[in-house]
């Protein structure tokens, strides 16, 4: 099967630092990819490159067919790649409804299919009963949910997680986890950069390792953590290795 979403060579330096050193990806479609590193290696990085956030300085993104290197991220959310990021922005002064309204997705032109979709979304993430609080009440894991729910309302193939569950309380990183695991029974790709590894352990089927912007090795997260320089690409930036990948 052709891949859903494809980096070739992905390069991005800042002055003289090179934080993304050639990057090649590939995930299929319905899979679920980890990405982990140390801090630094330039996870963050990848990801705003790929999604248009970051002009590359080379390589390419390709995506259900398409080269989306030069678009820009709201034509690339548009064409059902979308993103979320570690620090989560809604419209404060918005509802949690009002800020799913407020999205521009394609395909939802008339005002009450919109209302319905946002509607069926909040059901699905649990928050229904929250739909007309501030979006500035909700919790941090609340407001987690509510980015989730208006990346829904572009109907994405495939989502690219930043720390989807980094200081949300268990009770709602379970519900999080359940939401993501429903949705890719239904087929959306997913991509996540996480440095909870019991999350990637149990959620990826293939993993990514990054170390100094390049890609050092790949596959099940047993294969991956198993190998010395994954070990080692950790050793040099965290003081307890076995903490860390078990
Ligand atoms: N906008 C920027 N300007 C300059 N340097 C940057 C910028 N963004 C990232 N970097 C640098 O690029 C390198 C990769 O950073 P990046 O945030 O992509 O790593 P990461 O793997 O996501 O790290 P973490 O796990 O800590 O989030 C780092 O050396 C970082 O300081």
């Amino acid at each position: 099967m052709a891949p859903l979403l494809e980096t070739d060579g992905l390069r991005k330096t800042f002055g003289a630092l090179v934080a993304n050193d050639g990057i090649s990806l590939s995930v299929k479609d319905g899979e679920v990819r980890g990405i982990i590193g140390p801090n630094g290696s330039g996870k963050s990085t990848f990801f705003n490159t790929v999604t248009g956030f970051y002009q590359p300085d080379g390589g390419t993104v390709t995506f259900d067919g398409e080269d989306v290197t030069r678009l820009a991220s709201h034509e690339i959310a548009r064409k059902g790649l979308a993103r979320t990021f570690q620090i989560v922005s809604p419209f404060e002064s918005l509802t949690v409804r009002e800020n799913l309204l407020a999205v521009h997705s394609k395909g939802l032109r008339v005002r009450s299919e919109k209302r319905e979709r946002a509607g069926e979304i909040l059901e699905f993430l649990d928050i229904a009963h929250l739909a007309d609080d501030e979006a500035s009440e909700m919790s941090g894991g609340q407001q987690k949910l509510l980015e989730l729910a208006r990346l829904l309302m572009l109907d994405p193939k495939c989502i690219l997680l930043d720390e989807p569950t980094a200081g949300v309380n268990p009770a709602l990183q379970k519900r999080i986890l359940d939401r993501l695991l429903a949705m890719n029974d239904r087929g959306t790709t997913f991509v996540i950069v996480e440095h909870d590894m019991d999350l990637i352990r149990e959620f990826a089927d293939t993993v990514s390792v990054f170390d100094q912007g390049r890609i050092i090795a790949e596959g099940t997260f047993d294969e991956v953590t198993a190998e010395s320089r994954v070990r080692d690409a950790y050793l040099g930036a965290e003081s307890d290795i076995e903490e860390v990948l078990g």
